[in-house]
C-alpha cells in the first residue's frame, strides 16, 4: 500500500515488516531503502518530511552564508574584485533560503515517500509495546496502531538544549529554528555559544546586516577542533566586525514587554538585543517516545551497536541524531545504509554485510564559515588520549600556487595526524576560503586507511589547492 495517512483514518492493515519514527533525511533514507527491499514499510512523521535538516537547520543555514562566500569569493581576485562593489541583496538571499526551505511545505518529499513505495502516517509516534508504535495526532484527536514484523526504527532526531538561564523562559529566546528562520535581519543579534551553529550563523547575519555579539563560556570558538581552528575563525569573526566576549557566561536574561532584551553576564555587564539566540548544542528528541517498554529512559540518547540496534532489544533501532553518535545529516544516512541492510538482512536470514566502522573514526564535518573549516578523523589530542603514537605534520596553504590563483592573499592551514605505528593518516584538519571541497580526498585516505607509502601515487593536479598534499608528504619524509 502506498499512502498519505493520518491516524484517525482507519486502516485494516496496520501491520508492517518495518515502522520508522521520524522522516528526517535519516528516517528517510533508512525506510526507502528497506522498501526498495521488498519489505513493508511505514514511516511517521509529526512535522515535516524532510526533518529539521531541511527545513530549520542544514539547507537553510548553508543558503544564509552562501551569498557571503561567493561575493567574498569574487572580491579576494583582482579583476572580479572591481566588478562586484555592492553589498549583499539580503531580500534575494532570504528569497533563495526560502525557495531551498521551499517555504516550509513538504509535498515534494511526501511525493518521494509515495513513488518509494512508503506508507507515510502524520503523528506522533511512541513505542507502546514490543514492535508496536502508536501514532496519535499532534491535536491528539486520533490514535493508530502500528506493527512491525521485522523492526522498528527511531529517527526522531534531536532539538535545541536551552540551558537553566534565569529568565529565559520569559524573553522568548530563539533557537537554532527561529535564527535561520528569521524573515529580516535583527538589528542587535547576541548568540550564546561557541559551536557549529553559533559561529555560522554570527557570520550570515552579520554579513546580512545585524550587529552580532557571540557569548562563549570557553576560551576558544569551535573547541573539538585543532586549536588552529578556533584561532582562525575567532579573528575573521572580529575582523567582520562580529562582537566574540570569550570565558563569559551568561547569568540572567529579562525583557521589557515586547521590547528588547537584556541578558547579564557573569562579569556583571548587560548585553540588549532585539533577538537572543541559544545555540548550546542539542538533545535527543526521546522525552515522549515510550522507551520505557524496553527499559531504556525518555530523554537519553538511545544507545546502539554498530548495527544501529539496541542492546538487548532485537527488534529496535536507531540512527541519526537520536542515537548522538554524530550529530550530522550525511553521517546519520551513512547510519540508516547500515541499519537498513542489516534489518533486510536479519530478514533474510542473512549475515550483516558491513558496520559503522567510520562513526568512530572517519568523521567528516564542514564549518561553513569564512574561512571554512573541513576536518575528518581524529584530532591530535584525542588520537593521543586515544594511546596513538602519533605525530602531526602542517603547512601553510597560502604558500601553495593553486590557493594563490585561487585568491589574492590566500590564507589558510592544513594538519595531518599519522599514525607512527600504521603509517596511516587518522585525521585531517582543513582551514581556509573553498577547502570544504577538498574534505573527501581526506576522508578517502583516513576511511580507508590509505598507507602513506601509496599516498606517493596520488598526484594532484597543477595548480590546485590539493597540492598541499604533496608538501605534507614531504613533510612526513615521504
Ligand atoms: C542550524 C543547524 C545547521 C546544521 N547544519 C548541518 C550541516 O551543514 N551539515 C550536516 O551534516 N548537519 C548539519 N546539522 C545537523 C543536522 O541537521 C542533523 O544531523 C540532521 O538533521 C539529523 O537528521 P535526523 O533525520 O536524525 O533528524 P531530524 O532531521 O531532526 O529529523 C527527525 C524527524 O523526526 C520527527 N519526529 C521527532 N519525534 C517524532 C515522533 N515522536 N513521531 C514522529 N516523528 C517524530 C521530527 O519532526 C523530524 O522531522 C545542522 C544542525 C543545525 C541545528
Ligand atoms: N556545518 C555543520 O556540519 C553543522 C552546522 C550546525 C550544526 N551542526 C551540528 O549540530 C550540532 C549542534 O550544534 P551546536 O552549535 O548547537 O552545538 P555544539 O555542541 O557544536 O556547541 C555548543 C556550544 O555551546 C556551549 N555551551 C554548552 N552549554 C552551554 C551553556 N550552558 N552556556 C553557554 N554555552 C554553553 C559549548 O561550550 C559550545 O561552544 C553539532 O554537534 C553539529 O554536529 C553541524
Amino acid at each position: 500500500m502506498t499512502s498519505t495517512d493520518s491516524p484517525d483514518q482507519s486502516d485494516t492493515e496496520d501491520a508492517y515488516d518495518v515502522i520508522v519514527v521520524g522522516a528526517g533525511p535519516v528516517g528517510e533514507n533508512l525506510a526507502g531503502r528497506t522498501a526498495a527491499a521488498g519489505l513493508r514499510t511505514v514511516i511517521v512523521e509529526s512535522e515535516l518530511v524532510g526533518g529539521e535538516c531541511s527545513y530549520w537547520a542544514c539547507m537553510p543555514s548553508k543558503t544564509l552564508l552562501r551569498s557571503g562566500h561567493a561575493l567574498r569569493a569574487a572580491e579576494r581576485v583582482a579583476g572580479s574584485a572591481e566588478a562586484v562593489r555592492g553589498p549583499l541583496d539580503v531580500e534575494k538571499v532570504l528569497r533563495r533560503r526560502d525557495e531551498f526551505i521551499h517555504d516550509l511545505d513538504d509535498s515534494s518529499q511526501v511525493e518521494w515517500v509515495e513513488d518509494a513505495g512508503i506508507t507515510l502516517v502524520r503523528g506522533v509516534g511512541r513505542l507502546v509495546g514490543e514492535r508496536t508504535v502508536a501514532v496519535r495526532d499532534r491535536d491528539g484527536s486520533g490514535e493508530r496502531v502500528l506493527t512491525a514484523r521485522q523492526a522498528v526504527a527511531l529517527a526522531t532526531g534531536s532539538r535545541a538544549n536551552l540551558p537553566p538561564l534565569d529568565g529565559l523562559d520569559d524573553v522568548a529566546p530563539w533557537t537554532s529554528r527561529e535564527i535561520t528562520n528569521a524573515k529580516a535581519a535583527p538589528r542587535r543579534l547576541v548568540i550564546v555559544g561557541g559551536g557549529v551553529v553559533a559561529v555560522e550563523m554570527a557570520q550570515a547575519w552579520s554579513w546580512l546586516g545585524s550587529e552580532v555579539t557571540l557569548v562563549v563560556r570557553g576560551q576558544a570558538v569551535l573547541e573539538r577542533n585543532e586549536p588552529f581552528v578556533g584561532e582562525a575563525v575567532l579573528a575573521a569573526l572580529r575582523n567582520d566586525g562580529i562582537t566574540v566576549l570569550l570565558g563569559r557566561e551568561s547569568t540572567s536574561v529579562t525583557r521589557d514587554g515586547d521590547g528588547p532584551r537584556t541578558l547579564t553576564l557573569d562579569d556583571g555587564s548587560t548585553l540588549t538585543c532585539d533577538e537572543l539566540v541559544i545555540a548550546t548544542g542539542r538533545k535527543p528528541r526521546t522525552d515522549d517516545l515510550g522507551l520505557d517498554v524496553v527499559g531504556l529512559k525518555d530523554g537519553d540518547y538511545v544507545e546502539v551497536d554498530d548495527t544501529l540496534r539496541t542492546p538487548g532489544t532485537p527488534w529496535l533501532y536507531a540512527v541519526g541524531d537520536v542515537n548522538g553518535r554524530a550529530l550530522l545529516t550525511h553521517q546519520g544516512k551513512y547510519q540508516a545504509r547500515i541499519a537498513s541492510d542489516a534489518i533486510v538482512a536479519r530478514a533474510r536470514g542473512e549475515e550483516v554485510p558491513y558496520t559503522a566502522v567510520a562513526d568512530h573514526r572517519a568523521v567528516p564535518q564542514v564549518v561553513f564559515t569564512d574561512p571554512e573549516v573541513a576536518a575528518v578523523g581524529l584530532t591530535l589530542q584525542e588520537a593521543k588520549d586515544a594511546g596513538r603514537s602519533c605525530r602531526m605534520v602542517e603547512y601553510d596553504l597560502g604558500s601553495v600556487a593553486g590557493a594563490a590563483v585561487q585568491a589574492d592573499g590566500y590564507t589558510g592551514k592544513v594538519a595531518l595526524v599519522v599514525d607512527e605505528d600504521a603509517q596511516t593518516v587518522i585525521g585531517a584538519t582543513f582551514v581556509g576560503q573553498d577547502v570544504a571541497e577538498m574534505l573527501q580526498a581526506a576522508t578517502i585516505v583516513v576511511a580507508a586507511e590509505v598507507p602513506l607509502s601509496a599516498l606517493r601515487h596520488a598526484v594532484p593536479a597543477y595548480p590546485t589547492m590539493s597540492e598541499v598534499w604533496l608538501r605534507l608528504m614531504e613533510e612526513l619524509g615521504q
